[in-house]
């Protein structure tokens, strides 16, 4: 087999990045945009010791499960690369990426259904569009795959509406008034990336421009005009000088608006500034907390720890079914908005503390507190094995994990299981459709106890 070799190859499986599996000549072949079940002539695009990449040159044979998709680039660029199938398979698709993930480390646990979000499109309450110049012009869109190459885009299938039109209008204010885009070869222009939120509750929206430098020809032109469109609560400058793929710098400066915007989880509202984490389902987050709290058979006497808390959403959801709830995460700015948002609330059994939080919960434990359960939601890299420690040593009854990344969970898991918890099943919830990502929640007991 050799590069831009046309074959003809059958879709077997899908991997768990949503590319097409095929087998020929001993090697596994990656196809983009090709289903199981389907027959594809392919051409070879890049060969590796054990595997290949290669893209669909003609159907042969398309599979049921196969949608229309009116932009292709949705999925070439990874975008939504689960666009081009059903919605009832995709959820099927995340449940079998966790039960082939517990068979490879010869977990015998049930998984049970993925719960469907209650939007399968323009969900997400958040965009972050990379910004860069094209043909001379300023533009918006998304990176192809593995690459910063830009592929100029408004419509981005899972963002609320509008974000998109937002996203534009912000784009046509940056052309107007001769804002370069980021060049991230010679590391110069100005604007690298655009980062917009909408509140699901109130329509507020926040625009955050990511900038090489901290001020730019024709800034409060800019302002002012960003500041003029519908909705918008605020504008931030937010100031990343380094040669880096890190998206968002440490400094901002608030142009417009004080610097933060307001949404809901359920009952609950939420202060939320730029750098604090926040679910970007807001319809389905609820879901997600409330079958988080059903496993967790919460009562009134607990004392719970939300660790890695963020701006409070998990410990205040679970407040009112607690006696105590005490939070603890790392971003200064998150611990302040959860301490407003308790406020905000009315809610005074929940405390929320800046640090790690394998460092405090040891610390609360000299000090005498006893917890009964922990909720634990990292991000994607999972835990570490010094807070898993903490936990254990911490002692809880239960620990409800919560999860953006099935694999590096199962690997916690197993740790857990050696130091004397267990789960009976994971239950996936569907936060990302359109996407292979998927998220879980497990209810880990401490073995022995009531
Ligand atoms: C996936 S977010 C979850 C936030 C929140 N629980 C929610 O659902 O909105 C993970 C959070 O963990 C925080 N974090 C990461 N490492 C931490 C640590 N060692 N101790 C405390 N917080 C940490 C991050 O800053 C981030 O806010």
């Amino acid at each position: 087999m050799e590069k831009n070799q046309i074959v003809e190859l059958e879709i077997t499986d899908l991997s768990y990045e949503a590319m097409g599996v095929a087998h020929y000549e001993g090697l596994t072949i990656f196809v983009n945009n090709a289903l199981p079940g389907e027959i594809v002539q392919a051409k070879i695009l890049k060969i590796k010791k054990n595997f290949a990449f290669a893209k669909v040159e003609k159907f042969l044979q398309k599979s049921s499960d196969r949608m229309d998709v009116p932009l292709r680039q949705w999925v070439q660029t990874g975008l939504a690369a689960l666009a081009h199938m059903k919605y009832e398979r995709q959820l099927e698709f995340k449940k079998k990426q966790v039960v082939n993930l517990l068979e490879k480390v010869h977990l015998n646990k049930k998984v049970n259904d993925c719960l469907a979000s209650p939007e399968s499109t323009a969900y997400r309450n958040k965009a972050q569009v990379p910004v860069r110049m094209v043909n001379g012009q300023l533009e918006v869109g998304f990176f192809r795959k593995h690459s910063h190459d830009l592929v100029p885009m408004t419509d981005f299938l899972t963002t609320d509406k509008k974000i998109d039109a937002a996203v534009v209008a912000v784009r046509d204010i940056l052309r107007k008034f001769n804002v370069p885009a980021y060049d991230e070869i010679k590391h110069n222009g100005e604007v690298r990336y655009l980062e917009i939120r909408r509140s699901k509750a109130n329509g507020q929206l926040m625009i955050v421009l990511v900038c090489l430098h901290k001020s730019f020809n024709n800034l409060d032109a800019v302002v002012q005009a960003i500041k003029s469109l519908d909705n918008v609560a605020c504008v931030i400058l937010n100031h990343n000088p380094h040669k880096t793929n890190v998206i968002l710098g440490e400094k901002e400066y608030i142009l417009a608006g004080n610097g933060e915007i307001v949404d809901k989880i359920g009952d609950l509202s939420f202060k939320i500034s730029s750098q604090s984490f926040f679910q970007i389902n807001s319809l389905q987050t609820p879901r997600l907390y409330n079958l988080a709290i059903q496993k967790a058979q919460l009562t009134a006497d607990d004392v719970v720890i939300d660790a890695y808390s963020g701006i409070g959403t998990i410990g205040l959801s679970v407040a009112k079914h607690v006696k105590k709830v005490l939070g603890v995460e790392i971003v200064r700015d998150a611990v302040k908005d959860a301490k407003k948002n308790a406020i905000l609330n009315g809610i005074n059994n929940a405390e929320y503390f800046e640090g790690k939080a394998e460092e405090l919960m040891p610390q609360w434990a000299n000090e005498g507190l006893k917890t009964d359960v922990i909720f634990v939601d990292p991000p994607r890299k999972g835990l570490t094995d010094t807070f898993i420690k903490a936990a254990v040593a911490t002692s809880p009854k239960k620990i409800v994990y919560i999860s953006c990344n099935p694999a590096t969970m199962i690997r916690d898991l197993q740790v857990f299981q050696a130091a004397g918890y267990d789960f009976d099943c994971i239950d996936p919830v569907d936060m990302f459709p359109q996407t292979p990502h998927v998220e879980t929640i497990v209810l880990l007991s401490k073995l022995g106890s009531k």
